[in-house]
């Protein structure tokens, strides 16, 4: 069974303006994906409708088999709990400690007061340092997250989404803010999550080059509609014309 499926799902933000139409598509357990489309094609949506930060309009989404569009509060809590997501500006606290960030991660698991307060057990605490450990922050521990590079801060988000023990890893243009070193690190670490630790990874990218080096499979969006869906190496310079556009044919170096 696959972890994903996506059907015939639509996206009408004002009630009219149609953002995603009739997308079809299923995401086995492990697998690295990647979507791509100029901006405003629908990437953000469609993972935004994947663990319901907004509304499904038409069609499904079920995850492990359940309907997302159905599920009720408790279980949009469990939902995400499983689902992971790295942002493009991080979402961090900038106050808080690198540490303390990447516990937030667990409040998913905690009541309410616990969160407040901040309880952690030591379990939780160790696991926190050992993944800022693997994701090789751990220097950076005890520092203020804004003391961090972009670089950085990225790294603490994923320790963030990790520490959620999530099955889905949701990235949205996870290095549209990085130099080009940075992103590389980046990229490289959520490829080790996908291929160490088996999450699934699904990542919004800009770079189309960057999403054939590390993606087993693309999805091309273009105006909300899926035109490409394949294996990464067959994504060839038409395909990738007609997901941009003629127009930006100058753009595209692969
Ligand atoms: N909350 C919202 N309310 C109304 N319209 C929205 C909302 N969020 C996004 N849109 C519109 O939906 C369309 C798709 O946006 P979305 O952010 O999903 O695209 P994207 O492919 O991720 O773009 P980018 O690559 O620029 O981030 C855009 O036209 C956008 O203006």
């Amino acid at each position: 069974m696959s972890l994903l499926k996506v059907e015939g799902l639509s996206k009408l933000y004002d009630g009219e303006t149609r953002v995603l139409n009739d997308v079809s598509f299923e995401v086995k357990a492990g697998e690295f994906l990647s979507i791509i489309g100029p901006s405003g094609a629908g990437k953000s949506t469609m993972l935004r409708c994947i663990n319901r930060m907004v509304e499904i309009s038409e069609g499904k989404v079920k995850f492990d088999g359940v309907d997302v569009g159905a599920m009720k509060k408790k279980e949009l809590r469990k939902l995400r709990t499983n689902i992971g997501m790295i942002f493009q500006h991080y979402n961090l606290v900038p106050r808080l400690t690198v540490i303390e960030n990447v516990l937030h991660g667990r409040f998913g698991y905690k009541s309410t007061i616990q969160g407040v307060l901040g309880k952690f057990t030591e379990e939780e605490k160790e696991r926190a340092f050992f993944l800022l450990q693997k994701l090789g922050i751990s220097e950076h521990a005890y520092k203020r997250c804004d003391q961090l590079s972009g670089g950085q801060q990225q790294r603490v988000g994923i320790c963030r989404a990790l520490i959620q023990d999530p099955k889905l890893i949701l990235c949205d243009e996870p290095i549209a803010s990085l130099d080009p070193n940075s992103s590389k690190v980046i990229m490289d670490y959520l490829k080790m999550i996908s291929t160490e630790l088996g999450i699934t990874c699904i990542v919004n990218l800009h770079q189309v080059e960057v999403a054939k080096e590390y993606a087993d499979r693309i999805i091309g969006l273009k105006a909300g509609e899926i035109v490409f869906d394949g294996p990464s190496k067959i994504l060839y310079r038409d395909q990738i014309e007609h997901i941009y556009g003629i127009e930006s044919r100058e753009l595209i170096t692969v």
